[in-house]
């Protein structure tokens, strides 16, 4: 874990090398993504098998490659009635934010006359990638489907691999309960070039949406072209602004549980009050000593990990600017000034009583957000992801004669006269010309 402060003298040259470090950690995954992906699509099915079998410790086979429904049917008999109403929660929450989130069809006639418009429709076929290296995903089942089904889209596929052959009940259970079928037992990189490519077992998808470790992440970066991706949603991240008024209990917990998903997960906290400070890092050791998941933490921790002390928490919002992290915690007493100023997170948390993990499962907004830097570009999984636009232009003659003549001056003037005689023959039919 790194110790920052910003009246430290190299304190730019610290804070851009601590983002350096773990970005160039996940670009070390390229050469072996590429050579994955270049072997799917080659060899399909069989390469599917081998890498899964080879990563995943299972031994999977063409035929065996998609989970049946007598499989999700036990799987799901084994799920508590205690565990089927937490999924419902979430679901239900999810359900209702993404529909809200449907965008309007938009239409008008301008001052020209002319009618002018925007259509959505639904993405015909998408392959979701549902994370399970290192912990299971039913969260994930949830986020992914959701938004697609509310969506309309036509066919929905579904990856998630199967550490030693072991299926998880409440993967599939999500899974029936988002109205998921086609269910796929390969992760990683592989599971990403078979969508994308196609095989003999799994049909290509037009979209492959979901999150994943650093291998998942950059094999929907190159993919990219092929078919559409929702975002670089790799390793999780967390920036904690919090101010000396916090149960430094409390804080250590919510960097840890970005830190226990995955030894290349991030987990910052940035904060004015030097005490708070010494008392998190504290309490972050206190909780290792115990936590199940402590190996993956402490990895994250140790290598990405850092503490930020600031003058104010105007100088904490720049930083959160520049980081422009997958999730950003407000635990601070008036936290609107300091949303006011971030422009750049994936996801943000307002409120003491407002921990991440609660975004997670039953906030309702979706948990699959950009990593790596890149919400300074791209948004969270949502029903937009699964949709597209189609604009129309209609006009009729009054409308041509209006706004026809400058599109003949401006094709004359590009050299492309096929396309100004396509408008002026028919403002010369309509000033009579036979
Ligand atoms: N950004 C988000 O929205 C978001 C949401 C949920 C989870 N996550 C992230 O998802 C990730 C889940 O990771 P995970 O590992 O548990 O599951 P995963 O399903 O993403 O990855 C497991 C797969 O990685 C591949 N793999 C592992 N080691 C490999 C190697 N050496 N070479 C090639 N391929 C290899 C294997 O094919 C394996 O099936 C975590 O990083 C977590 O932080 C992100
Ligand atoms: N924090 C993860 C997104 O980075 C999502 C998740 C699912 N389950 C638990 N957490
Ligand atoms: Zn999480």
């Amino acid at each position: 874990m790194k110790r920052l402060t910003s009246t430290q003298a190299d304190f730019r040259a610290a804070f851009k090398r601590l983002l350096a470090e773990r970005d160039s950690d996940t670009a070390r995954v390229d050469g072996p993504v590429a050579e994955i992906l270049a072997a799917v699509r080659k060899h399909g099915d069989e390469a599917l098998c081998e890498f899964t079998n080879r990563f995943d410790r299972t031994s999977v086979t063409p035929a065996t490659l998609r989970i049946t429904p007598e499989e999700i049917a036990a799987a799901c008999a084994d799920v508590s009635p205690e565990l089927l109403e937490a999924l419902e929660v979430a679901a239900t929450r999810i359900e209702s934010f993404h529909k809200a989130q449907m965008p309007a069809d938009m239409k008008y006639v301008d001052d020209a006359g002319v009618t002018l418009g925007m259509r959505w429709t639904a993405l015909d076929s998408v392959g979701l990638y549902v994370p399970g290296g290192k912990a299971a995903y039913p969260s994930s089942v949830l986020m992914n489907a959701i938004p697609a089904h509310v969506a309309g889209v036509g066919r929905i596929a579904m990856c998630v691999p199967t550490p030693d052959g072991v299926l998880n009940p409440l993967v599939l259970a999500a899974a029936r309960r988002a109205g998921v079928t086609e269910i796929y037992r390969v992760g990683g990189a592989q599971a990403v070039g078979a969508m994308a490519y196609g095989t003999a077992t799994i049909a290509p998808v037009d979209r492959v949406v979901g999150p994943g470790n650093a291998y998942v992440a950059e094999a929907k970066r190159q993919v990219f072209g092929t078919v559409g991706i929702d975002s670089i949603a790799g390793p999780s991240e967390v920036v904690v602004i919090a101010d000396g008024n916090n149960d430094p209990r409390a804080i250590a917990l919510d960097l840890l549980a970005q830190a226990e998903h995955d030894p290349m997960a991030q987990s910052i906290l940035i904060t004015p009050d030097a005490g708070m400070a010494a008392q998190v890092e504290q309490a972050v050791a206190t909780e290792l000593e115990t936590l199940p998941r402590a190996a993956i933490a402490r990895a994250s921790w140790d290598a990405h990990g850092a503490i930020i002390t600031v003058r104010d928490l105007d100088e904490a919002a720049g930083l959160v600017n520049e980081i422009a992290p997958e999730h950003l915690e407000l635990m601070i007493d008036n936290p609107q000034p300091v949303f006011d100023r971030v422009r750049h997170a994936g996801a943000i948390f307002v409120g003491r009583y407002c921990p991440e993990a609660i975004g997670d499962y039953v906030g309702g907004p979706n948990h699959v957000l950009p990593t790596s830097r890149t919400a300074r570009f791209s948004s969270g999984l949502s029903v937009f992801d699964f949709i597209k636009r189609t604009t129309f232009i209609e006009a009729q003659a009054e409308s041509l004669r209006r706004i026809g003549p400058a599109a003949v001056s401006l094709a004359e003037a590009e050299g492309l006269d096929a396309h100004a005689l396509s408008v002026a023959v028919r403002l010369a039919k309509l000033d009579g010309a036979p």
